[in-house]
């Protein structure tokens, strides 16, 4: 059996991993954690019996234990250190990383400097800590394989190719649920309206990240330390069926692309069977009775955070780690109706604005950034 440490098994990818791995008779699932679902993971580990917990709060302990049956006495963890410790756990076969946002670096850092394979679906560890993460992978020369589904993609087309021959990475944008939208138009759709994807079934944070187009501009800046092309070879174009996962175009001129259901469990499915392949469990993609693929440019004037989500990745520095947080810290304001839709990218910028570059490569130099800029954008938002 090989052994897996689940992280954020709570949320959208981590019941999804939950469903692959039931499909699957070689895997033992070793450990899981969450923020502050306590009755969600009570049944996760009454059903599936890991040996490790991991929770944020003390004062949820009782409640997780209530009605484990007797002879059930997982070992349970504590706290944002206790999520790094089960990443680095001896005997693992693969760490998939669910758990949304910053909080995700430490353990993605963790199971790389452990040695333990990372099956990656917190594109935030990258965005804010790509210069850490990927020079230390390579060093321990441990696999990093992508489970989001652009980067899913891209890495199936990247697979057995010249990297010499690969002229463009072509990321695929859904456009969101404001797709077409015009700059009035935005201004006053709902929280309800911004969480309604038109194709994917995903968590909050991501789902308000893909009505703005941060969610495709974190993912540029994911993809430039997950492939190591510059950004002038990472484009976004809007594709609305998101059908075609992404696309690469090779020197001459062909352009290859990965397409399939929008199902999460093919591409976390893949991480885990990796190099191997496993069976079709999101139905088989009908192109006959698909009428059309859509292609469109970016409104880059209505959506301005993927403009700067590129300048930030091409800067460098600390501008990739303030964007993240002051995104973070404004899409849960949004969420929480304490400013509107605009305002999410009026505050990145203002954050943006504010900051003057500087090397940020250690963990805790980069943590201490993060911790700041979130501060500072509770501040900012106050005055909205
Ligand atoms: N959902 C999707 O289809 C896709 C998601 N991704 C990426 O995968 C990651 C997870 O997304 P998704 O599953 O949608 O998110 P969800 O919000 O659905 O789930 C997030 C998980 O992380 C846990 N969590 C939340 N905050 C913290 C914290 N501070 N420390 C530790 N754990 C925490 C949650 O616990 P609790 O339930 O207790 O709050 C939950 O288990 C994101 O980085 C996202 O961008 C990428 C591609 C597709
Ligand atoms: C499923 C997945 O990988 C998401 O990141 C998805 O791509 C979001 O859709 P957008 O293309 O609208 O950002
Ligand atoms: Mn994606």
């Amino acid at each position: 059996m090989k052994n897996l440490v689940l992280l954020g098994s709570t949320g959208s990818i981590g019941e999804q991993t939950l469903d692959v791995l039931e499909r699957l008779d070689n895997w033992n699932l070793k450990a899981i954690s969450c923020y502050k679902s306590i009755d969600k993971i009570r049944k996760q580990a009454i059903k599936f019996r890991p040996d490790y917990i991991a929770i944020y709060d003390e004062t949820d302990l009782k409640e997780l234990k209530k009605d484990f049956p007797i002879g059930y006495d997982p070992e349970i963890l504590i706290g944002a250190s206790g999520f790094a410790e089960l990443a680095g756990l001896n005997n693992v076969d693969m760490v998939i990383n669910a758990i949304v946002g910053a909080a995700g670096l430490e353990p993605s850092y963790n199971a790389i400097i452990s040695n333990n394979k990372l099956g990656l679906a917190n594109k935030e560890s990258l965005v804010i800590g790509g210069n850490l993460i990927i020079p230390l992978a390579r060093e321990k020369n441990v696999d990093i394989i992508p489970i989001d589904s652009e980067h899913n993609a891209i890495f199936q087309l990247l697979d057995g190719k010249d990297r010499d021959q690969v002229s463009q990475l072509i990321l695929t944008a859904s456009g969101g649920p404001f797709y077409g939208y015009t700059a009035e138009e935005i201004e006053d759709v709902t929280v309800e309206d911004a969480l309604a994807h038109p194709n994917w079934d995903m968590g909050s944070k991501i789902s308000i990240d893909s009505a703005t187009l941060m969610n495709k501009g974190l993912e540029v800046i994911e993809a430039y330390w997950l492939f190591e092309y510059s950004y002038d070879k990472i484009d976004v174009v809007i594709h609305p069926q998101s059908i075609i996962h992404s696309m690469i175009e090779l020197i001459d001129g062909s352009i290859l692309a990965e397409l399939g259901t929008a199902d999460m469990r093919t591409p976390i499915q893949y991480a885990l069977k990796y190099p191997d392949r496993g069976s079709n469990i999101a139905g088989k993609l009908n192109l006959n009775e698909i009428s059309r693929l859509e292609f469109d440019s970016p409104d880059l004037e209505t959506f301005p955070a993927l403009t700067m989500a590129y300048e930030s990745g091409k800067s460098g520095k600390g501008y990739p780690i303030v964007l993240n947080a002051a995104n973070e810290i404004a899409v849960k304001a949004f969420l929480d109706k304490r400013i509107g839709f605009t305002d999410i990218s009026k505050v990145i910028s203002k954050m943006l604005d504010k900051h003057n570059s500087g090397e940020f490569n250690t963990l805790d130099e980069i943590l201490n950034l993060n911790r700041t800029v979130r501060n500072m954008t509770e501040e900012v938002i106050l005055t909205c």
